[in-house]
């Protein structure tokens, strides 16, 4: 803590007061300047029509310009007016003299002598204040390495334009900042961290943009929020090269989406395109499409992964009238019952068809499965050729074979569907110039024959009995020439057979894929009929499934190609583990593009039977020849070391699936409590009170997540209506504070004060997929974390806590 008496505290307010009243000039000139523009715009617009048109053209496309700039300019100034900078170092360089650096969130030069009153936090010499040490040190610039030294690192806090405090760093401060920032409370927004931006974190932040970066995070290291300064520091340094719509992020939902929506207007960079993966596939394919059951398969999961004493659990949906989903043991029964009933056979149930659907989701999003689309695409463009020749009568104008080189190799670049297209203007190019020949080659023929009647025929009549048949028919013939050139190209191109999209999708994944001889084996008999089945069924009336959206996508640019060009080179994904590594190899070849950052955590891959479970496959068959960077973050900011400590001793129930466990950031919280209980009126009365007493406390994001829809839906109902809950749903555009009730699987991402994690009926048991998403769970609180379940031997968090049915677990 700084004397606010000191000449140097005095120093910096003096500063400060500068500053922001440079903000303030700069932003009064910006207005007038506006002002301008506007004006010069405007008189250009009313010129255009009689004046020099291209003058005034020019003069509103600069005007435009120049207001666009001011606006942006604008816009920064006014974000940071109270808060103009957050940090100082000074630096004094081997060569030169010592400058204190003001480090803020976006640039300010005094314009009298272009002196930098702030310098962006994502400038060269910012990098020395996240990554430098105090002694000697050096940065990367343009022009090369810079060294020198590095004497004074401070942080300010300021509230409302006023400085309440400043902090010199040096080797052995902890950060107090990071400190303060993490005890603040978690709004229904994400914030930037630009001020407290750690080095692990910096060094991802600036990493080469040459190679696909893969980054493994720990729960709450911080990956999404990175990933957004991540996009941001690139805008800013390769403003020339690089335009923000460049730039795509894609998030796993909407909810997320809404949440992450606050950062990036925050570090000035707001045209970012943003979307959910589901959403870009749709927007390429097709926004008509039927998307069905996207959050079913890992439901069918759930249930078939309870344990065995399932089916004697009570069941909330049972008291409440809902239908009760099968688990383990009915869908055991519904296989059997299937046997003598085929009709109703349910392709998702039954213990065989579990492990052929494992096999066949991971099956899906596999390189081979895309390479087999692949072959299939190469066998429809074989069939697609017509095996003719481009003739004129009987004259050959264009050689099959001539054709098929045009279609196969030269149009190659071109959907296939387009190629018949510019095979047109060959072909018409060819009719122009051999259709002269063509005719002239009759008339010769003819006239051949006509002189011979001449030469060998002397009498008149009998002569001319002889000829004219023949001038008839030649002149029939050359009109009928003339009339089949009209129409020649459009008829041998008409030969081009276009098929439906979902048909030739259909007729992959029930017929031609099974034909592909070299996939199967003996042994898949099974999973071929398995395969096609499934297809049969899921592909009715042109429904989709997740897992079809990226092989549907390729074949459309294959052979239909897109509706508009894609433009976007830089692909940022958060929660990468859920992508197949089929779906990111078809981002990679259909946006043409290798320049990725991958965000994800494997300890939270809930949905690993489809998607991504290491990330050395990944770079192995995804980016063979990009020399992938991969980095791992490993401390977690989120949570307090009591709550990452459980959720610890959670993952360490999975067998090593080759993570680092996570390592809280030094603060310490209340130790998460944990509770079961054979009456569940009792639980839901003190559950209640526990959301209660927590509001007492000023949490002002509280989340309970329970296992599935069901029983969140069942919470509320049981939950008293003024503790005003809502339950989270997959399709939700926003979510708002207050106390939220979410099924585990959509937390993903989220996070909330306050975390009561509540089991009535469904429970995480020990298997993959109930600890990752208790992991999850767990991981969602910031300050505190309460559990409340009922009394069941299977539960996991029973073999944590033992068997006293109240504890705390501590540090
Ligand atoms: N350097 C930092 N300074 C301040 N807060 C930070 C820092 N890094 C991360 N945080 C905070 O930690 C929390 C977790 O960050 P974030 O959600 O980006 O992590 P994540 O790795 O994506 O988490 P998860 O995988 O669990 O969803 C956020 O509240 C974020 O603001």
């Amino acid at each position: 803590m700084s004397s606010k008496k000191s000449p140097e505290f005095k120093k910096e307010e003096k500063r400060l007061k500068y500053t922001k009243d440079y903000i303030q000039k700069t932003l009064e000139a910006t207005e007038i300047y506006k002002s301008q523009y506007k004006e010069n715009i405007q008189e250009a617009m009313e010129n255009l029509d009689y004046l020099d048109s291209s003058q005034s053209y020019i003069s509103v496309l600069i005007n435009t310009q120049f207001m666009e700039t001011a606006e942006k300019n604008f816009k920064q100034l006014q974000r940071v007016k109270d808060k103009p900078y957050f940090a100082r170092i000074d630096f004094i360089p081997q060569e030169g003299q010592k400058d204190p650096v003001y480090i803020g969130k976006t640039s300010l030069m005094r314009a009298e002598d272009d002196v930098p009153l702030i310098v962006d936090w994502r400038s060269p010499i910012a990098n020395v204040y996240y990554e430098g040490r105090i002694g000697k040190t050096e940065y990367e610039t343009a022009a090369g390495e810079q060294k020198g030294e590095l004497t004074l690192k401070r942080q300010y806090t300021m509230e409302e334009g006023t400085l309440v405090d400043y902090m010199d760093i040096d080797i052995a401060t902890k950060d107090d900042f990071l400190q303060a920032s993490l005890e603040a409370g978690a709004d229904d927004k994400l914030k930037d961290i630009a001020s407290t931006i750690q080095g692990e974190q910096n060094r991802i932040i600036r990493a080469d943009m040459k190679n696909p970066l893969i980054v493994q995070g720990a729960a709450g290291s911080g990956k999404t929020t990175i990933a957004l300064h991540r996009i941001a520091y690139f805008i800013y340094t390769y403003e020339k090269t690089f335009d923000p719509d460049n730039f795509m992020i894609l998030a796993p939902n909407n909810i997320f989406l809404d949440y992450i929506s606050g950062v990036l207007p925050e570090l000035g960079v707001e045209e970012v395109r943003q979307t959910t993966f589901i959403d870009f596939m749709k927007s390429l394919i097709g926004n008509k499409i039927k998307l069905i059951g996207t959050g079913e398969k890992l439901k069918t999961f759930l249930e078939a992964s309870k344990g065995p004493n399932a089916s004697k659990a009570p069941n909330a949906s049972k008291e409440y009238g809902a239908s009760n989903p099968p688990n383990a043991a009915t869908a055991i029964i519904a296989s059997e019952e299937a046997a003598q009933n085929p009709e109703d056979f349910d392709l998702t149930t039954g213990t065989q068809n579990l492990e052929n659907l494992k096999w066949l989701l991971k099956f899906k999003g596999s390189a081979a499965y895309l390479e087999a689309l692949k072959q299939y695409i190469r066998e429809m463009e074989q069939d697609f050729l017509q095996n003719l020749d481009f003739t004129l009568g009987e004259h050959v104008l264009v050689r099959k074979e001539t054709i098929e080189e045009l279609i196969l190799k030269d149009f190659n670049h071109l959907p296939l569907y387009k190629r018949p297209e510019e095979l047109k203007k060959t072909l018409r190019n060819q009719l122009k110039k051999k259709k002269k020949e063509v005719l002239e080659s009759i008339e010769a023929y003819y006239d051949d024959r006509i002189q011979g009647i001449r030469v060998k025929v002397p009498e008149l009549e009998e002569r001319r009995q002889q000829t004219l048949p023949l001038i008839g028919k030649r002149d029939a013939e050359l009109k009928a020439l003339e009339k089949e050139a009209k129409t020649l190209v459009k008829d041998y191109t008409a030969g081009f057979v276009k098929e439906d999209l979902y048909a030739l999708y259909q007729d992959f994944t029930t017929d031609k894929i099974i034909e592909q001889k070299e996939l199967w084996t003996e042994k898949d008999r099974d999973r071929q009929q398995y395969f096609k089945d499934y297809h049969q069924k899921t592909l009715q009336n042109k429904q989709l499934e997740l897992e079809d959206l990226a092989p549907m996508a390729y074949l459309k640019k294959a052979l239909f190609g897109f509706k508009e060009d894609i433009t976007i080179g830089n692909v940022v994904i958060d929660e990468a583990q859920d992508f197949s590594l089929l779906e990111v190899k078809v981002l990679k070849e259909l946006l043409k593009t290798d320049k990725f950052t991958l965000l994800g955590d494997l300890s939270q891959g809930i949905h690993s039977y489809r998607s991504i479970d290491n990330w050395s496959e990944l770079m192995a068959e995804v980016f063979v020849d990009e020399k992938p960077t991969y980095m791992e973050l490993t401390q977690s900011y989120r949570t307090t070391i009591e709550i990452m400590n459980l959720a610890n001793e959670v993952i360490d129930f999975l067998d090593d699936h080759g993570v680092k466990k996570a390592k809280p950031v030094i603060r310490h919280g209340k130790a998460p409590t944990y509770q079961y209980y054979d009456d569940e009126g009792a639980m839901v009365q003190d559950l209640s009170e526990e959301i209660l007493s927590l509001q007492r406390e000023g949490r002002e994001s509280i989340a309970v997540i329970c296992k599935d829809r069901e029983e969140s839906l069942d919470l509320k109902r049981k939950l008293p209506k003024n503790l005003k809950t809502t339950v989270l749903k997959e399709d939700q555009k926003t979510y708002g504070s207050g106390i939220t009730i979410v099924p585990s699987y959509l937390a993903k991402g989220l996070e909330f004060d306050s975390v009561i994690i509540c089991n009535q009926n469904s429970y995480y048991e020990d298997n993959p997929i109930d600890i990752k998403l208790l992991y999850v769970a767990i991981t969602r609180g910031m300050h505190t974390l309460s559990i409340f379940e009922g009394n069941d031997s299977r539960s996991l968090l029973r073999k944590i806590y033992g068997k006293s049915n109240t504890k705390s677990i501590s540090a």
